[in-house]
């Protein structure tokens, strides 16, 4: 005999509680505003690494650590810098992963002491309160934070460690460009970057459709400019490919599926497929990525956006191997020297 559905009062005690409980949790993991939309809380360390002479964190080969998780993109952009410039034997990674029960990231292997990412941030800085986010650039020497907002440490890795980098010359933010890559990144943070959270971590209807038209606004537009330049700025790769990358590789894998950004999939644009493959292919890049990790964290972690916590196996991502063809378009260097 097959079961009958659950009684209304059953149904309707258990939607109640559940959106309530819902709503209390999201609020932890997504700060919201009054309308329902995510805002993204404010980094807190933003020292930075140059040789002038009153600054006390100094470029200096393993003197610093890059602490990520693998599934974060903002981490990951840092790890694809790091790859791009050759700064693998300068700066050491320390890898660390979510914590279901904790809610929050611990070192694969204790770290200075820690266990817990949260406890490293007191370390850093006793009292702390904040956040405690990837990446995380650390100096081993003070045994303190120098910053934890990637767009800071993407820069100064790009522009810091020219003399202990295995591929030097590859300017990423070059003088001439700075204005245009500011600009794509100040339309790629809110839109896409920020706006695939904004769209998954939405807590009203409202707030959510703001947030998936921008996003498909956003990428219908990247996709036009792509068809006749390789990459954002032109022929050369630059820091605004480079934040644009780690959000259009897990879009198909998991803000597709999980987020709810679900118009179209990337391998559905006529240019932005190709033009993530060819990122992709870059020499160094593919190893930055771990689809398995970045599949299991969103997927098995996000507690409230999937509570049942069934990670899906797909798509089949073989075919970012596939050819591009964008070399008509240029060549695939950053800029050198300027
Ligand atoms: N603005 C920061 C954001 C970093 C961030 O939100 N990282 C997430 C992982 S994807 C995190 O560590 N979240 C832990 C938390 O919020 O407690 C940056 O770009 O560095």
């Amino acid at each position: 005999m097959p079961k009958a559905l659950p009684s209304k009062f059953l149904i309707a005690a258990v939607r109640f509680t559940w959106t309530a409980l819902w709503h209390t949790m999201m609020a932890r993991l997504a700060p919201r505003d009054r309308a329902g939309a995510y805002v993204r809380p404010e980094s807190q360390f933003r020292h930075q690494i140059s040789d002038a002479p009153d600054n006390p964190y100094q470029p200096q080969a393993g003197r610093y650590r890059l602490i990520v998780g693998m599934g974060c993109p903002w981490a990951h952009r840092t790890l694809v810098v790091r790859a791009i410039k050759g700064l693998e034997a300068a700066i050491p990674v320390v890898v660390v992963v979510p914590d279901p029960l904790e809610g929050g990231w611990v070192f694969e292997r204790a770290h200075e002491g820690c266990r817990s990412l949260a406890e490293f941030y007191r370390l850093s800085q006793a009292g702390y309160t904040g956040r405690s986010t990837v990446p995380v650039l650390w100096d081993s020497q003070t045994r303190t934070i120098v910053n934890n907002e990637s767009a800071e440490i993407i820069v100064l890795l790009d522009a810091a460690f020219e003399r202990f980098a295995a591929r030097p010359g590859q300017n990423l933010y070059p003088e001439g460009l700075k204005a245009q890559i500011d600009e794509w990144n100040s339309r790629i943070y809110a839109a896409i970057n920020d706006g695939v959270y904004r769209t998954g971590f939405a807590q009203s209807q409202s707030a959510y459709e703001q947030a998936v038209n921008r996003l498909f606004a956003a990428l219908d537009d990247i996709d036009a400019a792509l068809e006749t330049r390789r990459y954002l700025c032109g022929e050369k790769l630059s820091l605004a490919d480079v934040r644009l990358f780690t959000t259009l590789i897990r879009f198909d894998l998991v803000y597709h599926g999980l987020f709810k950004c679900n118009r179209r999939r990337v391998r559905d644009y006529a240019h932005l497929w190709g033009y993530l493959r060819d990122l992709y292919q870059l020499p160094g890049i593919a190893d930055t990525c771990d689809f398995d990790t970045i599949r299991c964290d969103y997927y098995g972690n996000l507690f409230p956006l999937n509570p049942g916590g069934i990670i899906p196996p797909g798509p089949d991502l073989q075919e970012l191997s596939t050819p591009h063809d964008r070399e008509r378009l240029g060549s695939a260097e950053a800029h050198t020297g300027g």
